[in-house]
């Protein structure tokens, strides 16, 4: 017997090749997650992949279309733990298509610029996804340096070309 609830999430962001900004949703129910910030998405259903229903959700909950990225990874195959009975799996991705609207469970979507760790931080998330929201920032952190490393020569700071 496995009580586990699998609950999968969208780190949605403007590009995947060059994250600057990340769609948050603000919940609307239920009543004491009502206010709350979060991760689009929701629980994969019997028999349902897990990425097959976070693209489902975000259809659903958003109205959009999404190209998936990489896993966030997360100590657990199960993901981020939320409770004693739940954990989630989340999921870069950027929109395909359509236009992301607040359709389903949510009052107000907006797009947070990820460099403003501590407007990211400050927001009221749901109080399980903190550690979650740590690790997206360090991981889009690190993204930065490797993309600049990229057009360099390989030997880092000493290297010159002149
Ligand atoms: N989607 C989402 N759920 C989260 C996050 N953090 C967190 O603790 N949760 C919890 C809230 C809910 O108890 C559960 C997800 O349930 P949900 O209500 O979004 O799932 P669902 O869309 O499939 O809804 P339902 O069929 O149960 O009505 O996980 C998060 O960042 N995103």
């Amino acid at each position: 017997m496995t009580g586990l609830i699998q609950v999968v999430g969208g780190a949605v962001v403007d590009t995947l090749a060059n994250p600057g900004a990340l769609l948050v949703a603000r919940r609307s129910a239920p009543e004491h997650l009502a206010g709350l910030w979060e991760f689009p998405g929701g629980k994969v259903e019997p028999g349902e992949a897990p990425k097959a229903a976070l693209v489902r959700e975000l259809a659903e909950e958003l109205g959009i279309g999404v190209r998936l990225g990489a896993e966030l990874p997360a100590e657990t195959p199960a993901g981020w733990p939320l409770n004693d009975r739940a954990s989630m799996r989340v999921w870069f991705a950027e929109v395909a298509s359509g236009e992301p609207a607040p359709l389903e469970d949510h009052d107000e979507l907006r797009w947070i610029r990820l460099e403003d760790h501590a407007a990211v931080l400050g927001l009221p998330w749901i109080p399980a996804d903190y550690p979650i929201v740590h690790a997206l920032l360090d991981s889009v952190s690190a993204l930065v340096p490797q993309s600049l490393v990229q057009d360099r020569p390989a030997g880092g700071a000493n290297a010159k070309t002149g």
